[in-house]
């Protein structure tokens, strides 16, 4: 599978999937093609570039409305004949229009155990709320933001203390393994999203 990957900043979790992707042992069963970033001299765009990978800015701000950048970054990724995009990092809102081109291909991961702490800043919300649990979530994108189908997810404690930066770097470290597991699993098939029940399909 061809795989396409959305940034907008640093690519921690761009990283992640490129270092699985690339090693053979990991069988991911996908390929890291396209690397679009919405900004531009961010440091994703340096880790694709190292590791090989084509990269692309699409700025939005080139764009009269959502729906034409979202379309310009539609279609590079069909240029390239991408399977599977990846959001990681990607602070865009995506139009339905591009949702409904990609359902059920479209990933994001999220900073916070869905339905839990929706939007952005999850990591504060999640402080505010004196949670003693807190985690990522890899979801199927749907229009309505972060509330897709949940693929994977995985916790970390909330220690006092803690500020956004010490847990957003806690969660960081699960959110490097939950995307690349959660990619293998649509890469290989093992699970689909049933797009009339929106229903997950485990086999
Ligand atoms: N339609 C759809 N698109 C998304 C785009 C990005 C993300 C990543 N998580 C995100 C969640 C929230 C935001 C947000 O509210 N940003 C401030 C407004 C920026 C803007 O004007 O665009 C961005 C990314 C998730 C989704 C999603 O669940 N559904
Ligand atoms: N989508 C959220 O935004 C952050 C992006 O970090 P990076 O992958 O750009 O380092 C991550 O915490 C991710 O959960």
């Amino acid at each position: 599978k061809r795989v396409g990957v959305l940034i907008s900043g640093s690519g921690t979790n761009l990283q992640a999937l490129i270092d699985k992707t690339q090693n053979p042992a990991s069988n991911m069963g996908c390929e890291i093609v396209m690397v679009i970033s919405n900004k531009k001299d961010v440091e994703g765009l340096k880790r694709a570039e190292r590791a090989g990978i084509p990269t692309k800015v699409i700025n939005h701000t080139d764009y009269k409305s959502r729906e034409e950048f979202d379309m310009a970054c539609h279609a590079i990724l069909e240029g390239e004949r991408v399977d599977i995009v990846c959001l990681a990092g990607f602070m865009r809102i995506l139009s339905g229009q591009f949702v409904r081109l990609w359902r059920g291909r479209l990933l994001n991961i999220h900073p916070a155990l869905l339905p839990l702490f929706k939007g952005t800043h999850a990591q504060k919300q999640a402080l505010d709320a004196g949670v003693r649990i807190s985690g990522c979530t890899v979801h199927f994108v749907e229009e309505d933001v972060d509330a897709g189908a949940i693929l994977i997810q995985r916790t970390v404690p909330v220690e006092h203390g803690d500020t956004e930066e010490t847990l957003q770097e806690r969660i960081k470290t699960v959110e490097r393994e939950a995307f690349p597991e959660a990619l293998k699993l649509v890469a290989h098939g093992h699970v689909y999203l049933n797009t009339s029940t929106n229903r997950l399909v485990w086999s």
